[in-house]
């Protein structure tokens, strides 16, 4: 039976549009004013039920990292397991801190209310460290930092949950937020931003009016493209710091058409700028989109969307005066992370305190910090070695290494990746310690369990601290136990300079070498970098005859689903009267009315279309053609954009 067709329209009657928060704001983590600004309060201590002696005894007392406790205390903490177990997690239920800690979440509701009437600005009271929130492209102050420090200092690890048992039998669980290290370390090389290309202008309908002309035509101008996204190689940036204030990027839109035919302007491109080495994947994704290694390097990331049409571009045969102009394309947006492993040709890896940074002040113009406790360094250092005019080699010093480093003891598991692009490593032994080879094979292992391609590496090892008595006693041992493993090492005092020129000549040796391999192996890097640009242009092209119907019986839903079709509704300017007859032809040419049809949609159902809900209704005119009739009521406009 044949059946003629109407629809009404509900644009933007779709779920999914974004709601503001009335404030225009996202809201804020409540923290109490500090009454006297130039009086740093005291940090909030967590206290546990442990004995002081017990806490000592794990160097549980350390603060910060830059201090600290010597080696024998980087063990994991031996408390009595049946009441503290630290390995997985941490109970506080039973100590004095539980009850303390309590109150005050109990109170920080009538704090808020207090602060708002202007009298609750007590310091005292700020637990913020037990909010629960999210890790990574949140700014952190230094209060923030600080908090990081104590809880580290305290002993907790990444993950670890705390758990408040109240006094009548219920209880709560807080998941703390992952505190592995300080902001500062965590951002130094990683980073998450959120990027978005232009929208394009929107095009207009206006008709050209002039003395002597009559019937001048439309002259309606299209909109200005989108700025686009571009991801940029800085060679003077050497970490993702820069990302810890700016998260957001945004391209600018493009400009609208104008009557005289007059094409809107483009819109302004934005251009990321990042450290050589920068590895980019898609937020929560494994698999990287593009890895940036040389200076320069430009990728168009996102491109800007298109402008809409004017009327002018409307005008055909049989339509001379057309009243229609598209609504400019939406920029695709994009969370991503940004991973930072640096481009460095050698690495110096060993344990803390080993030499590791005397070794790169002497060979390079680099000045890291040098001083005798474990973990000086905290951020990897980059120098310049030059043996003359157009050879050189850039060298990283990392955080010493310890026992457990890829689990995550210690400062290694987080720069450990760093030496994942380096072509050799120089291994730094401190030569005065007890054992040295001990020292040397726990840093092998470490490299090995975190990743063997990086044990694979070639390497020199550098005795180090020969001008000390027990570098000397323990020299001769170390050296016959390496020759008997086919390992040649070196011998060095690094404060000296002695032997360091022939640890780095030897280092630059394995890496003209691997430079060689990798020659020959044609080993090449990304050829494409606007790969991702491309595929947004693919899917922007995809045809509107491409798309899926799903129904919902229970609401007498149909979806229609198709890329190509959603661009199309997202570019009709509802405010235009033709735009409807073209919506209507453009459902009926590409074959959606028919699948409905054949699929048993029955008069009164929903139709959602991209960002369009629309309500079916039969045509009684038994034509047999889909016929869509406007209903005054039903139609809401969707916002100008
Ligand atoms: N006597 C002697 N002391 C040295 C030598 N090389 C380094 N040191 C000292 O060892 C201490 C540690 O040196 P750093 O270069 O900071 O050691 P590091 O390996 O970078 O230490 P972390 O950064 O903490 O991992 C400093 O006090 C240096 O002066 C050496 O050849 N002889
Ligand atoms: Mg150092």
């Amino acid at each position: 039976m044949a059946t003629s067709i109407s629809i009404c329209f509900c644009p933007y009657a779709q779920s999914g549009r974004r709601v503001r928060n009335p404030r225009g704001s996202t809201p804020k983590k409540h923290r109490p004013r500090n009454p006297n600004p130039k009086v740093k309060p005291d940090p909030p201590q967590l206290k546990l039920t442990t004995s002081s002696k017990e806490l000592s005894s794990v160097g549980a007392e350390a603060t910060t990292y830059t201090r600290l406790p010597p080696k024998e205390d980087f063990s994991l903490p031996s408390f009595d397991s049946s009441s503290y177990q630290f390995a997985s997690e941490i109970k506080l239920s039973e100590s004095s801190y539980a009850a303390e800690i309590r109150r005050e979440i109990d109170e920080e509701g009538d704090e808020e209310e207090e602060e708002e009437n202007g009298v609750g600005d007590n310091w005292e009271l700020n637990y913020g460290k037990f909010e629960v929130f999210e890790v990574g492209g949140e700014e952190e102050d230094e209060d923030e930092q600080e908090d990081d420090a104590n809880w580290e200092g305290l002993g907790f690890k990444d993950g670890e949950k705390i758990e408040f048992s109240g006094s009548e039998g219920d209880s709560e669980e807080i998941s703390v937020k992952e505190k592995g290290v300080p902001a500062v370390m965590r951002c130094f090389d990683r980073a998450k931003i959120y990027v978005r290309a232009g929208n394009g202008g929107n095009g207009v309908v206006a008709f050209r009016r002039e003395k002597y002309v009559p019937l001048g035509g439309p002259s309606g101008g299209d909109g200005g493209r989108g700025g686009n996204v571009y991801v940029e190689v800085d060679g003077s940036m050497n970490s993702l710091l820069p990302f810890r204030n700016s998260v957001h990027f945004r391209a600018g839109r493009g400009s609208h058409g104008q009557g005289r035919m007059q094409a809107g302007a483009r819109g302004e491109d934005v251009v990321v700028k990042v450290a050589p080495g920068t590895v980019i994947r898609e937020a929560g994704k494994e698999e990287a989109l593009l890895e940036l290694l040389h200076p320069g390097q430009r990728a168009l990331l996102l491109p800007g969307g298109r402008g809409g049409r004017g009327n002018a571009s409307f005008k055909s045969g049989t339509n001379k005066v057309p009243r229609i102009a598209e609504n400019g394309e939406e920029g695709p947006e994009m969370w991503l992370e940004l991973e930072l492993k640096l481009v460095a040709d050698v690495g110096i890896v060993g344990a803390p305190n080993a030499g590791k940074s005397t070794l790169l002040s002497v060979i390079s113009a680099a000045q890291p910090e040098i001083a005798n406790y474990p973990f000086t360094t905290l951020l990897p250092n980059l120098g310049v070695v030059s043996f003359d005019y157009d050879s050189t080699m850039v060298v990283a010093d990392l955080p010493g290494l310890l026992e457990g480093a890829h689990r995550g003891f210690g400062l290694g598991h987080e720069f450990l990746r760093h030496t994942e692009r380096c072509s050799a490593l120089v291994h730094v032994v401190d030569g005065s310690s007890q054992q040295p080879e001990f020292e040397f094979d726990a840093v092998r292992l470490e490299l090995e369990l975190f990743s063997p391609e990086i044990a694979e590496k070639p390497f020199v090892v550098a005795f180090n601290k020969m001008d000390l008595l027990e570098a000397r006693e323990n020299w001769p041992s170390f050296k016959e136990s390496l020759q008997a493993r086919g390992i040649e090492p070196f011998c060095m005092s690094a404060v000296q300079r002695e032997g360091t020129h022939d640890v780095i000549c030897a280092a630059y040796k394995l890496l003209q070498e691997r430079k060689a391999a990798v020659e020959l192996d044609g080993f090449g890097e990304q050829n494409n970098l606007n790969h991702v640009a491309d595929m947004v242009r693919k899917r922007r092209a995809a045809s509107i005859d491409e798309f899926e119907i799903s129904h919902d019986s229970n609401t007498n839903t149909w979806h229609v689903i198709g890329s190509g079709l959603q661009r199309f509704v997202q570019m009709t300017n509802w405010r235009y009267v033709d735009s409807e007859r073209r919506f209507q032809h453009v459902l009926e040419a590409c074959g959606v009315n028919k699948s409905l049809m054949k699929l048993g949609v029955k008069e009164g159902d929903t139709v959602i279309v991209g960002e369009m809900e629309m309500v079916w209704h039969d045509s009684a005119d038994g034509s047999g053609s889909s016929n869509m009739k406007r209903s005054a009521d039903s139609i809401k406009w969707p916002e100008w954009k």
